[in-house]
């Protein structure tokens, strides 16, 4: 469905300059320097797909996803979606695909969100029945109802989102971009942003790459993701196959009733203590946790002991 072979793109920096004459004189100068936002970036996406690609400010996620939609040439490599390149038949694209940048409305923001709609029906061609099966559809899953009539730019962040998300869906793309769809939302409307996500990739088969640095979008939503830094791919796969290669420590949080008497435990990553409160961080596939819990009844009278497995924030961040 999404084929990135190779992907590159490098930009060209060029000093400031003073003036028209200025910006005239660095543009011919060849005065600047090259600065390559991805960098042999592969992946090949199946139908159905939901995938996380994820990585710190300025790795190149954004660029990756302009060089999928047909915004951006690539610089070397080579891009398929849909089975088609971007750049070359962006028309014929652009009706199998449906884009979101979260920072960014495609609506038009002083019509009401129904104009905005009938818009993008006669640009994308979209028929009488279809439109109104996915006016029916959409407005079900995210309740449209309420601000149809309303213009875009009245709209609170969240349901310009929705708007945005409904009107990317108008001509039934089978496959959606979305550039943090949920930045900016409280919790409330990103959770509605996430059940209609899953919804519509579970019973619609929409693939679905999306960018976020929601660490509750990754593990709610993508079965698969892909990380890149400093414009490279640096991971891909499943969250679970993530933790193992990374192989984070557990956490044991243990109350303690009086002050503990601490031990070193030979095989463990650390120690933290806060007041009565102990922490001891440790990796399963090095030593157990009877073998840990043992260690600790031997410093006091534990009122408490609780187990976390690692967080997905410290798993990204440790790939970061
Ligand atoms: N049009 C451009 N001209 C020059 N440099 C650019 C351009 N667009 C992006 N860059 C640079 O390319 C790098 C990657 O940017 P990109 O927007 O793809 O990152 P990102 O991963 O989407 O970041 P964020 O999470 O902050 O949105 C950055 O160093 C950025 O400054």
């Amino acid at each position: 469905m999404i084929v990135a072979d190779g992907l590159e793109k490098t930009f060209w920096h060029r000093p400031n300059a003073k003036g028209v004459l200025g910006s005239f004189r660095a543009l011919f100068s060849g005065v600047g320097s090259a600065k390559k936002a991805v960098e042999s970036v592969s992946f090949a996406i199946e139908e159905g797909e939901f995938v996380g690609y994820l990585g710190p400010n300025g790795a190149g996620k954004s660029t990756t996803i302009k060089m999928l939609v047909g915004i951006l040439h690539p610089s070397a490599g080579s891009v398929e979606v849909a089975g088609m390149s971007p750049q070359l038949q962006r028309r014929e694209v652009a009706k199998k695909i449906g884009v979101v940048f979260g920072q960014r409305t495609q609506l038009w923001w002083d019509l009401p969100v129904r104009d905005s709609f009938e818009i993008l029906q006669a640009m994308y061609q979209v028929d009488e029945k279809q439109y109104a099966l996915a006016m029916e559809r959409y407005d079900d899953l995210l309740e449209l109802g309420s601000f149809i009539n309303t213009p875009v730019r009245k709209l609170s962040l969240g349901q310009r989102m929705r708007a945005d998300l409904a009107a990317a869906l108008l001509h039934d793309p089978a496959i959606l971009f979305l550039d943090e769809p949920t930045i900016g939302l409280d919790v409330v409307a990103k959770e509605r942003i996430r059940g209609f996500l899953k919804e519509i990739n579970r019973v619609e088969r929409k693939t679905i790459l999306l960018t976020t640095h929601d660490m509750d979008d990754i593990a709610e939503l993508c079965q698969r993701i892909i990380v890149i830094n400093h414009g490279k791919l640096v991971m891909d796969g499943s969250l679970s196959a993530l933790r193992e290669q990374i192989g984070l420590p557990t956490t044991c949080t243990v109350q303690f009733a009086s002050t503990p008497q601490i031990q070193q435990i030979r095989g463990i990553e650390r120690i933290e203590t806060n007041g009565m409160q102990v922490q001891v961080f440790y990796d399963k596939r090095t030593i157990s946790t009877p073998v840990i819990l043992d260690e600790i009844s031997k410093w006091g009278d534990p009122l408490d002991i609780t187990l976390a497995e690692p967080e997905i924030e410290e798993l990204i961040r440790r790939i970061y």
